[in-house]
This record gives C-alpha cells, structure tokens and sequence, in this order.
C-alpha cells in the first residue's frame, strides 16, 4: 500500500460533504464482510436503508388491508406521475414532464416511434432513425423494430459523426448519454442542438447519466428521454424506468402503446382513444405498484442533495481511481477506455485487459465488486452517494494484486 495514497484518501474522506449519505444504504454483505467495496451501481444500486420497512406497509397495509381502495386513498393511480415528478428534478427537468413506468426497452420505442411520428417521418421524406453505433443493445433492437414499423431506415453512426449523419432524411435520433461499456460522456447540449438545426428530434437514454451526473433536458430542449431508474437512483431490480417528454411536444406526442391508462377518461371505459394531457400520455397498462412505490422511497435518499455536489465528487473518486491505479499497477498490464476530460467522462472507469472476465472474478472474489463486459472491460462504477475514497484505493490495491496473481488472503 502507498501510505500517500491511504493518507489523502482518508484526507478526501474527511473533507466530503456527502458522506454521511452512505448511512442511507444497506451496504453489509454477510458474505463479503463489511469491508466488501460496490462498484456495481451503474448496473444495480445498493438498497437504501427506508425501503423495506416502506415496502412492507405498501404490502401489509395498503394491500393487505386496504386493497382497492388503494387505487384512490393511497395514491397508487397518480404514483405514475408523482414518481417521475420525484425524478424530474435530477435530470433538469421541470414538473409533469416524466411518468415512470415501464422498462427503458418499452420507453425506447414509445420515445423514438413518438419522435418519428413528431418528425412527420417518410411522409415529409424524412425516413432515417441515426442511433448511436456503441449503444446498448436493447435500444438498437428496438430502434430496428420502431423504424421498420413507421416506415425508416436505422443508420448506425458512431456519436462523433452524427453532425455529418443528420440532414434532411433524419426523422429521429436515439444517443446514450454516457456510454454504457466505456464510459465516455457524450454531449448532450451540442448533439441536440445539432438534431434540432437538421430539424429532428432528439431521444437520449439516460440509463447511466440520470443520478451520477446533471444532464439539462429542459435547459437543452430535448424532445424525448428514457431512463431505469435501478442504476444510480437505487431503485432495485426491475424498478420502472421513466418517460421524458417536452412540455411543448407533449400535445402532439402520439404514443404507439396508447394503453388505458393513458386514455383521458380511463374510468370512462369508452371504445374510442382519446389521449390524457401532459406527462400521463407516455403511460401504457397499470403500473407495478410494489416497484413503483418502492422506486419512490428509494428516491427520498436525494432529499437536500445537490446534483452538482454528486457530480464533483463523481469526477474526484473517478480521477482518484485513475492515480491508485496508475501507481500500483504495472504500465502497460491495462489501457483505460474511459476518456480522461473530465467533459467527457461519466461516472465509471472501464480499464481493458485481454483476461477481463478472470480478473474480475478475481476481484470479487476479494470484495471489490466491479463487473465485467465483453470481450475486455473491467467496469468500475463510482456512486457518489455510498463510495468513499478509502474504497476507491483499496479497489486499485487489490486490483493490482489480482493482476500479479496474488492468492486471495482467507
Ligand atoms: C443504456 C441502457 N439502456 C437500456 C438498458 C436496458 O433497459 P431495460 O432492460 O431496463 O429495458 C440498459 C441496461 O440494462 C442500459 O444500460
Ligand atoms: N438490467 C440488468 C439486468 O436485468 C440484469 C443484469 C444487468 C442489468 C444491467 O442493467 C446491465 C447494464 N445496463 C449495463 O450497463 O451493462
């Protein structure tokens, strides 16, 4: 260990405002000891403390004793939109412009069908959907799907060529804001600006950015976005992702999934659609109310938290992570892929090494929790919220010993 490091580590530790926050999650692993260190919550966040005392009411009194009533007297019709107003304000967004519910996959196609149809698609000879080349799977099979149905082409661009890529074809544009393998932050505020000068409407997938990072949709006009909210807003597995949709558009956004709940009059039970205004428009069937309802508890963590205050600290366990790494471990043993500006990182560090999937195994092994994607990432996520610097130094500690194949202690 480099007593440097440990010592500005508990330096860096000190100094952070938002550390009494980790005491708002459950962190132990009996398994792992409570030394174990999450670097997992760009994939899963960690629990917060509030929720399953919150979740047990939610079953026992509000279902168990209430049971339809609930719908009404308990809030469960609104929590759609009460939730993503709770959501809102983390990706700059002002209120009734998000509904939560659904998977990012569903919010992907309602967003880019939506923004093809807004655009005025093959009709006004604008035929092509751009998606990001690196994207994360899911929302290039459904980008596939949506632009076949309405008529489109995808063109995969990488997200540094889509300035040339759009034009007057262009009827959609569907980004991931951070990429999901690397890392790499991309820029919102020109990318959009960009779509809007060709005259299409923008969809970002805020998957990895909404929670780690301010992101502005107002502030920068954007159309459409989707988010989960199971990563850096700790909602739990499978919680309801989110539909953004700008307040202007929402009058003319045409949901391909125009479900129920999204009906003006759903109790009015009539054949014909008519569609609900604002943010209850992106909404399809009933929500998962045990999730949802879960998902807004979870959400109570960021009271009185400063999104820019998480940003910075992001940027400085990220930075820090880089300098343990760089000192204890060999040159040349890993390349980093995330990039080093500090405008276009996220909050995770992806190294590359050609034995990724055994390292990591090796790093877990030894409770540092980071995960691995093909062929060659060792994916790092920093949340801001729970991890500490000491954490930060001991997970390039112990990555460095993994690398030279030391045995784990028992
Ligand atoms: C960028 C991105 N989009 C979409 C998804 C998937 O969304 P879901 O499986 O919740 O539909 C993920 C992660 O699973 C992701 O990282
Ligand atoms: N959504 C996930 C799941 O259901 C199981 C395991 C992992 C996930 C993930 O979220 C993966 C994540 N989006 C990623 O960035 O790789």
């Amino acid at each position: 260990m480099s007593e440097a490091l440990a010592a500005k580590a508990a330096r860096l530790d000190a100094e952070d405002e938002l550390a009494k926050l980790r005491d708002r999650f459950a962190l132990e692993t009996p398994s792992e000891g409570n030394a174990a260190v999450y670097l997992d919550g760009n994939s899963l966040g960690a629990l917060p403390r509030n929720v399953p005392e919150r979740l047990a009411e939610v079953v026992a009194h509000e279902w168990g004793r209430m049971r339809i009533r609930s719908w009404e007297e308990s809030g469960w019709w609104t929590a759609p939109e009460r939730v993503g107003d709770r959501i809102a304000p983390l990706i700059g967004a002002g209120p009734g412009r998000v509904v939560a519910g659904d998977s990012t996959s569903v919010n992907v196609f309602k967003a880019v069908v939506g923004a093809v149809r807004l655009s005025g698609g093959p009709e006004q000879d604008r035929d092509e959907v751009l998606v990001d080349a690196t994207t994360f799977p899911t929302d290039g099979y459904i980008a596939g799907s949506a632009a076949r149905m309405t008529g489109c082409r995808v063109r995969a661009v990488e997200p540094a060529a889509l300035g040339e890529a759009l034009g007057g074809r262009t009827a959609a544009v569907l980004v991931n804001h951070v990429d999901y393998r690397t890392g790499r932050l991309y820029d919102l505020p020109g990318i959009t600006a960009a779509a809007h000068a060709a005259g299409a409407p923008i969809v970002w997938d805020l998957c990895h950015s909404a929670g780690a990072l301010p992101v502005g949709l107002d502030e920068h006009r954007v159309e459409f976005a989707v988010g989960c909210t199971y990563k850096y807003l700790n909602g739990g597995p499978g919680a309801p992702a989110y539909l953004y949709v700008r307040e202007d558009v929402q009058p003319a956004f045409d949901s391909p999934l125009p479900g129920w709940n999204s009906h003006a009059d759903p109790f009015g039970m009539t054949s014909g659609y008519t569609p609900a205004d604002g943010a209850v428009r992106g909404r399809v069937g009933t929500p998962d109310i045990l999730s949802m309802l879960a998902l807004e508890a979870a959400l109570e963590v960021w009271d009185g938290v400063d999104i820019g205050a998480v940003r910075a600290k992001s940027l400085a366990l990220t930075d820090f992570f880089l300098e343990c790494v760089d000192a204890y471990v060999p040159g040349g043993r890993l390349s980093c892929a995330t990039p080093a500006a500090h405008a276009e990182r996220g909050s995770q560090i992806a190294l590359r090494c050609d034995d990724a999937g055994e390292v990591m195994r090796g790093l877990v092994a030894r409770g540092v929790v980071g995960d691995f994607r093909p062929p060659d990432v060792l994916r790092f996520g920093f949340t801001p919220l729970y991890t500490g610097f000491a954490d930060t130094e001991r997970a390039a500690r112990v990555l460095a010993d993994v690398l030279a194949g030391v045995p784990v202690a028992r």
